[in-house]
């Protein structure tokens, strides 16, 4: 077995296998076990490997005779089991090393109890000093919050160190020799950087589809099954920092988190999407009872940014794809080149090798190349070859092309001597207790925070025909936007002879009811909903205008309703790009911050400290300068009109987020008041009398308001119906500020919960 062989052989197994099947469907299984020829024959051809053939074989009689198979349905099956496990280690010497080893191969949704199980009945084996190791296998759950909790439910019954979280790519053996081979070549390391790489390309394409699990498919899709977890730990081996010892397991995971806390969250923009033409009708056809989701993407390619100094802008484009026209998978390290090729560019004898792609290709498997590898480009210096490779110059090693069309000669290969099997490798680390070759549960959350919007965020999907053939998924890298090369008209008209799914777009229509309200657009639902649902726009076109121009401005209104906006931002959308946002006020009581009365206290207490906002993008009212309050000689209100003019473009906000008095005011402008007549030249904001004497304020005006693109008024509680009414039944600014809320060339959208539309009664 693997690297691990001598040290393994030694050893004694016993397996005891268990599922829900009864016991003659266990000992099928095991027969189709001895029967199957797929795993030894695979190299038959030569002698050495009918050898390896036949001592296969034995291994298979030697493990039919070890093994057990037990039905696992109830608590009593998992007394029966552990108790034949107990007896086993009670009946071994002493002096022997005991270790069991619970294998799960199961959905994750049944680890919990299944864990709880053996923790319960198979708890002599701590006593019997037996050590334990737990091995399981993806998915680890379907989002963050998911695979925090599954996380810490395993963490309650058994410890980090007992645990083996399962990446079979970290098996696969050039995987497995990223770091030594890093390691061996310190020249070519030394040029790991954002000074001398163009790109890094991350590729798993596959030619099969899904039908043998489109259940679990369906609830995944791509970016849950393959860029998650194993494009995320294939980049995290290129692009980590190598420790001083590869040996030292503990500092090879702690520089791969750091890594892994660099990389940037993946965004809508940074992505691109695709479904395969069949898969909503495969998914019909395989389970009568579920439709496919329209965000289940079966290709999807994202370009992710490592925020650190080493790799600031390079892009790494991570790219997974199911029935598309080859099986490979390779890391492609190309370099920048800057030559410019001026005669004779297309004799290929030149031995001028600056003029070729410099790059450094991690080849995993599949493809053309016959043997899994490792290739340097000749330009760059000739490679020491990690354990387990060989330096080959045999031709017959490559197929017909390397990667892209590029010609085998240009490389230097090291090519693996024995492709061992990923699971054989797994399996020997696990025995051997090399935890860097697992999934801590750190590793888990961190690169789940890279992927946790991009899954459940709505997509745009573009399907494609199997294999591709007219390339409608080609793309090209924009900084760090990709774009299909082919419009969607033309992609649609490729399929158009085929049954085309339609699909949802990024902007998808509001829950609502049909009723629009003073004119404009209304969005009602229940209190909790309806804050999601402000929340979600705010996030939607923030990421919109952060992609537009870099930057996304918004003012928020003080008052309580909108602390539930502010909750809900904090905890569902704490991974909008907060660095790019700008958070104004749109009012505020003439009071020290660390008055209760303060909106901005309130602002700060629910939302800002808890996202990533850099200081100098909160732009609070200057209400206390100096030790004085809203005092007209310091000018505060000018000063804020001037930052905004300085800092906003156009001096338009994009969102501003309102609320409604009872008595129509809004902002802090209220009935009867001049300053809802204020001249936009001098005024844009102004200090401002409250309903009573003692409250003073400050606050935006009409005219800044007016300019805004969006405006979302936030009315909620049933104390708000009669207001509601009465809007409808006034025209006058003078008596309702709120009416002059009419943005020039921006939209305004009412968020009324159910309470203060209807007075309570819901509307359907
Ligand atoms: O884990 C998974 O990986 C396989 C691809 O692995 P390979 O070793 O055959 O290259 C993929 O087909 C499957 O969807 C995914 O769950």
């Amino acid at each position: 077995m693997g690297e691990n062989v001598p040290a393994i052989a030694n050893l004694t197994f016993d397996f005891f296998t268990a599922a829900r099947q009864g016991q003659e469907e266990g000992n099928i299984v095991l027969n189709r076990i001895l029967n199957n020829n797929l795993t030894c024959d695979e190299e038959s051809g030569e002698d050495k490997d009918k050898l390896l053939a036949a001592l296969c074989k034995q291994h298979k009689l030697e493990f039919l005779r070890k093994v057990i198979y037990a039905p696992l349905r109830n608590e009593e099956n998992f007394i029966g089991l552990c108790s034949q496990i107990i007896n086993k280690f009670s009946l071994t010497d002493p002096g022997t090393k005991k270790e069991i080893l619970f294998y799960m191969a199961i959905a994750p949704s049944a680890y919990e109890s299944v864990l709880q199980n053996l923790n319960k009945h198979c708890h002599a084996l701590r006593e019997e000093k037996v050590a334990i190791k737990v091995a399981l296998e993806k998915p680890f759950g379907l989002d963050k919050a998911d695979a925090e909790s599954m996380s810490k439910k395993i963490l309650n019954l058994y410890s980090e160190e007992e645990i083996y979280r399962v990446d079979h790519f970290l098996g696969k053996p050039v995987v497995k020799a990223i770091l030594p081979f890093r390691f061996l070549n310190p020249e070519i390391e030394k040029v790991l950087d954002k000074d001398h790489i163009e790109k890094v390309e991350i590729f798993l394409k596959e030619t099969i589809s899904v039908e043998d699990r489109v259940h679990l498919y369906n609830s995944l899709g791509v970016l849950r099954d393959i860029h998650q977890n194993h494009l995320t730990q294939l980049l995290a081996l290129v692009a980590m920092d190598l420790p001083p010892d590869l040996r030292d397991s503990s500092k090879v995971q702690e520089n791969k988190e750091r890594l892994l806390h660099q990389i940037e969250m993946v965004r809508r923009h940074n992505s691109l999407f695709g479904q395969f033409s069949e898969y909503a009708s495969l998914v019909q056809k395989l389970e009568s009872n579920s439709t496919a989701s329209d965000n289940v993407p079966t290709f999807a390619a994202s370009v992710v940014k490592i925020n650190s100094p080493r790799w600031r802008n390079v892009p790494f484009i991570l790219v997974s794809g199911k029935l598309l026209d080859t099986r490979e998978s390779f890391i492609r390290i190309v370099f920048k080149n800057n030559y410019v090729c001026i005669s004779h560019c297309e004799n290929e004898e030149s031995s001028d090798e600056r003029k070729y792609t410099k790059q450094l290709v991690f080849h995993i498997g599949h493809g053309h190349l016959r043997r899994p590898s490792i290739l340097a480009s000749k330009s760059l210096q000739e490679p020491e070859c990690p354990n387990n490779f060989l330096k080959s110059t045999d031709p017959r090693l490559f197929g017909r092309s390397v990667i892209y069309g590029e010609n085998p000669k240009h490389f230097y290969p090291c090519t693996v001597v024995r492709d061992v099997p990923a699971y054989e490798s797994i399996i020997s680390n696990i025995l051997g207790g090399k935890q860097d070759n697992f999934v801590s549960t750190k590793l888990l959350i961190l690169s789940w925070k890279v992927w946790d919007y991009l899954v459940s965020a709505p997509k745009k999907i573009r399907i494609y025909e199997k294999a591709d053939p007219n390339g409608q998924l080609n793309f090209v890298v924009k900084e760090s936007q990709l774009e299909y090369i082919h419009t969607d008209e033309d992609a649609e008209e490729s399929l158009s002879n085929k049954s085309v799914v339609t699909h949802s777009e990024v902007m998808q229509d509001y829950i609502q009811t049909p009723a629009s309200f003073l004119g404009r657009k209304l969005v009602t639902s229940h209190t909790d909903h309806l804050a999601f649902l402000l929340a979600r726009d705010i996030d939607r076109m923030a990421e919109i205008e952060i992609l537009n121009k870099g930057s996304f401005h918004i003012a928020f209104s003080g008052g309580t309703s909108l602390v539930q906006v502010f909750r809900m931002l904090a905890q569902s959308f704490a991974n909008l790009h907060w660095h790019s946002v700008h958070v104004w006020q749109v009012d505020e009581r003439c009071v020290p911050h660390q008055d209760e009365r303060s909106n901005f206290q309130t602002l700060d207490r629910e939302l800002l400290r808890f996202v990533d906002i850099p200081y100098s993008n909160i732009h609070a009212m200057p209400v206390y300068i100096g030790g004085r309050l809203c005092d007209e000689e310091l000018g505060g209100a000018h000063a804020y009109a001037d930052s905004l003019r300085h800092i906003v473009p156009n001096s338009q906000l994009d969102f501003i987020v309102l609320g409604l008095g009872a008595d129509g005011h809004t902002a802090s402008l209220f009935p009867s008041s001049s300053d809802v007549h204020v001249d936009s030249n001098t005024f844009v904001v102004t200090t401002t009398d409250g309903p009573s004497d003692t409250s003073h304020r400050m606050t935006l005006t009409l005219p800044l308001i007016n300019r805004a693109k969006r405006v979302g008024i936030f009315v909620t509680g049933k104390h708000k119906r009669d207001i509601v009414n009465q809007l409808e039944s006034s025209k006058s600014v003078d008596t309702y500020p709120i009416l002059g809320v009419n943005p020039i060339n921006g939209t305004v959208i009412w968020y009324m919960d159910y309470n203060a539309y209807t007075g309570g009664v819901n509307v359907l």
